[in-house]
């Protein structure tokens, strides 16, 4: 290095040092050789300083500890749901799946709906559907036909709810325009710099103000706004950095990027960005909108935890490892994070195999480690760092004993009842002995994973309960274990840099309100770039922001984690084979083909055990084995004490004559799948590609039959009480008759459950089939349903069933003269419904069967709509 590139390096840093917004680059080659004691280490034959964090606060007297962030929340809104409607552009616009990203994120729910000429339905009764509204281009709002605006604003002041709503520079040209309906102008395509936040705004809840962006910010497509009225109020201001001539007359250089309105003219409260999403202040900004706007209802926590786990602090290439500098950078580094971290300790997994298998120099390293102990908390890897995934319940407990018994050795205090998996093998897909292993050895209830539902996109990781464990999920922070030095960090400083400040790292603690991070022993050798990494993210995180940093002990962690998210805890099974890093994780002795292709989903009563024997007579269709109890419905999908019972006891339901078979289709029919409401996302979750039967019967017959079923099965509500009497039963009846109305009725509401199938399944994976004809025809139901799933060979079903004048059913041709038809309790024999019944429920599904007759009509579906739907319709009640 020349003295004059030098002198130029050294000139630089002082520029640097002087901007907040620029991290502190460090010129080792350049310093003087006194200095050279404190570097770290010769490296490549010359001298590394380890990177620490730069990172400040500017004081100021808002954000300075006296101000009390508002949780935004309102008494006089609780007639909202906590959802968001986002109109976009289209259904690829990148601001509007920016937007979608960030929502799911923060776990608030929303419809999408492309800009268009229809609104959707914004109530349901007196209710209103959504508490706030975004609108990716604040010009699809502006200019919305009359009646379509005039609904929307209405809704928007009786529901008192808030729009937000983003300006994009178009044409790559600066010019003005004025907007339309609003005394608001705007300047689009402009560069600008110096952004700081308003401090004066009432919107501030997680965001601190105070702190300014210097310097020019990264894109000159920056829309800025100028209004005339009181009811604007800036959000941000900025200092424009390009002389625009007569593009632009505004005075002074103060220009306002984000705004608010207080909705003095209109009613309606808005805040509008002049800049998107990947501007990471506004992400921030955005939450604090969305809380306002929607009186609190769409508001984050304040509180954020985090566990920062050190994988393996022994697992490690000998020369990569933590030396006795390096643990004392550790403890150190410790005690500093607790200023900013409530209780912080770091968590550190072992492997006791690799104890001391360092250089003499990380040996060392090593005992001050464990001579530390009880400075830091402890979890259990597995003894050789091996994926439990590949090895059975004994070779895991052998192995988990041998960790065990070192942990009691050198009295490494393991008290957190915690346990993460080397490779997030075992915990997701679930390998069953893993789980028994870890609570027969180390008693662990709570673990993390990054799989879960799938490593990406992380912003949708989740966390469940299963076998006793709390499984939460793992958050990465940008460092793996080849990240030893900061110039070669992949992408350079600048790269990590960006993701601590505003970035992925940043936004991972902005929007998790529990953040376990994965880090690794080599993180904190080398250039310890885990310390400078989490140093510098907390410090930003307080310079920008009002969260409260804490950690707590991993089981309380997993406590908070699940009462603030009560949905996550039941599990939700996918299928292995459709994600690779699922797959290289899943027992190899696990096949893939052990999944239903076809479901029948009911509902009871329609004629599913017919369809269900038919099908297994045809030598390449095969249903799961019958089971005890259940018999050969699995209700898997529909019980949350099958579901629970794991992917395994699924999969093996359905056995193949050897694992290569590849000539067989597999179906399931479970009859209570149509109405459950857990069934369809659980069944897309698993087997998105499935084919599904859907049998329809007249509700009223499927109601009675669903009765004398009742009767036959000496149900109480049915022996006591008529038909007439259970089907009117009001809410002062007794329960036993209310909950058996509830089986006639609810079933029967065919066009509700449809419309959820059709939440996750495309039509074209349904065949809707007439009860009436499965009893009238079953030969030609059958061959519609081998053409819907194209099985081979075709087999016509005439040849091997016949009407059996008895059973006055089709029943199974065995010879000539005999027939093998359902049990007793299919097709039983029963006296003809009461009138009055019958005319009750005429009145009572009308209604629900032209909204049936309609859902199909939309669908378009090959086979015609049931005779008996079209007789009812045609029926004047
Ligand atoms: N071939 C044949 N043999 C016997 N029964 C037949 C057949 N085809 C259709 N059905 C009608 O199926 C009704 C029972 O429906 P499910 O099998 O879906 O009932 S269940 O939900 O599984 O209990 C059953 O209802 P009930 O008549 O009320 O007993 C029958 O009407």
């Amino acid at each position: 290095m020349s003295k004059l590139a030098c002198t130029l390096a050294l000139l630089e840093r002082k520029k640097n040092s002087l901007n907040e917004n620029k991290h502190y680059i460090q010129y080792s080659w350049c310093t003087k050789k006194k200095k050279r004691k404190k570097k770290h280490g010769l490296r490549n034959g010359r001298w590394h300083e380890i990177p620490v964090s730069t990172i400040e606060c500017r004081l100021n007297p808002v954000s300075g500890g006296m101000f009390s962030p508002s949780d935004h929340s309102s008494s006089s809104n609780h007639r909202i749901d906590n959802k968001v409607l986002v109109i976009v552009e289209t259904q690829y616009s990148y601001l509007g799946q920016d937007i979608i990203h960030l929502l799911e994120a923060i776990r608030v729910k929303y419809k999408v709906e492309p800009n268009g000429k229809t609104l959707p339905y914004l109530t349901h009764g007196n209710k209103g559907k959504y508490s706030a509204i975004i609108f990716e281009n604040f010009d699809a709002y502006v200019n919305m036909d009359a009646w379509n605006r005039e609904l929307l604003d209405k809704y928007c002041r009786d529901f008192n709810v808030g729009i937000i709503s983003f300006v994009a520079s178009r044409d790559n040209i600066a010019y003005s325009k004025r907007m339309k309906d609003f005394p608001l102008t705007i300047y689009q395509y402009m560069a600008i710099e110096d952004y700081e936040l308003n401090p004066m705004s009432n919107i501030w809840r997680i965001t601190r103000p105070g702190e300014i962006i210097r310097g020019p910010l990264k894109d000159d497509e920056w829309v800025i706004f100028q209004f005339e009225h009181a009811t604007y109020k800036p959000l941000s201001y900025a200092k424009l950095s390009r002389n625009y001539g007569r593009y632009i007359d505004l005075s002074g250089n103060t220009v306002f990027p984000a705004i608010q309105d207080l909705g003095l003219l209109d009613g309606i409260q808005k805040v509008i960005f002049g800049n998107g999403l990947r501007f990471w202040l506004h992400c921030l900004v955005f939450l604090d909108s969305l809380s306002y706007l929607s009186h609190g209802k769409l508001s984050l926590p304040l509180d954020r935890y985090v566990l920062i786990d050190i994988d393996d602090v022994f697992v490690g290439a000998a020369g990569k490892r933590m030396k006795v500098s390096d643990v004392h950078a550790l403890l150190a580094a410790q005690n500093r994070l607790r200023s900013h971290i409530k209780g912080f300790y770091f968590n550190l997994g072992f492997s006791g195999k690799y104890y001391q298998k360092g250089t003499p120099e990380e040996n060392l390293g090593d005992r001050l480690l464990v001579e530390m102990r009880d400075k830091f908390w402890w979890f259990p890897h597995m003894w050789h760092h091996e994926q439990p995934h590949k090895f059975q319940l004994p070779a895991l407990e052998r192995g988990m004993l041998q960790n065990y018994h070192f942990a009691q050795k050198y009295n490494i205090p393991v008290v957190n009842n915690y346990a993460v998996a080397p490779h997030h093998s075992g915990v997701y897909p679930v390998h069953e002995p893993l789980y028994e292993a870890w609570h027969k050895v180390w008693n662990i209830t709570v673990s993390s994973t990054e799989e879960y539902l799938h490593l990406r996109p992380a912003r949708r990781r989740r966390g469940f309960f299963y076998r006793g464990i709390k499984v939460l999920p793992r958050q990465t922070c940008g460092l793996y274990t080849h990240n030893l030095l900061i110039d070669k960090y992949p992408g350079g400083r600048e790269k990590l840099d960006a993701s601590i400040r505003g970035g992925e790292l940043f936004q991972t603690f902005l929007y998790n309100k529990v953040n376990i991070f994965m880090t690794h022993m080599c993180n904190y050798g080398s250039d310890r770039l885990a310390l400078y990494t989490f140093e510098s993210a907390v410090k930003f995180l307080q310079c920008w922001t009002n969260l409260h940093l804490q950690t707590i002990p991993p089981q309380d962690l997993a406590q908070v984690y699940f009462s603030s998210y009560p949905d996550e805890l039941n599990p939700i099974w996918v299928n292995p084979c459709r994600d690779k890093r699922h797959l290289a994780i899943w027992s190899p002795r696990k096949v893939c083909n052990t999944l239903p292709h076809l479901i029948v989903i009911g509902p009871q009563k329609t004629g599913t055990t017919a369809i269900y024997t038919f099908l297994n007579m045809h030598p390449s269709i095969r249903s799961n084995v019958k089971q005890p109890v259940i018999f050969e419905e699995l209700h898997f999908f529909s019980s949350d004490q099958y579901y629970n019972k794991g992917l395994d006891w699924y999969m093996n339901a359905f056995k193949l004559d050897n694992p290569n078979q590849t000539d067989i289709v597999f179906f399931e029919k479970t009859a209570a799948y149509f109405d459950n409401p857990m069934a369809p996302m659980r069944i897309a979750s698993l087997i998105p590609d499935v084919k599904l039967v859907l049998i329809l019967l007249d509700p009223i017959k499927r109601a009675y039959s669903w009765y004398q079923h009742a009767r036959a099965h000496q149900n109480p509500a049915s022996l006591n009480y008529t038909f007439y009497e259970i089907i009117t039963a009001g809410e002062g009846s007794h329960k036993i008759q209310r909950d058996l109305r509830n089986r006639c009725l609810n079933p029967s509401l065919y066009a509700q459950h449809l419309e959820r199938w059709l939440d996750y399944f495309h039509p074209s994976q349904l065949l809707i089939l007439d009860g009436q004809e499965i009893k009238e025809n079953p030969p030609l139901v059958m061959s519609k349903i081998q053409k819907f799933i194209e099985v081979k060979p075709y087999i016509d079903f005439r040849k091997l069933l016949r009407y059996d004048a008895k059973k006055k059913f089709y029943c199974q041709v065995l010879s000539t003269d005999n027939t093998k038809c359902l049990g007793p309790g299919k097709g039983r024999v029963y006296p003809p419904m009461e009138e009055s019944a019958y005319r009750f429920l005429k009145m009572f599904f009308r209604r629900h069967n032209v909204a049936l007759s309609k859902l199909l009509m939309k669908l378009n579906q090959a086979t015609p709509v049931p005779a008996w739907l079209k007789e009812d319709l045609q029926e004047t009640l």
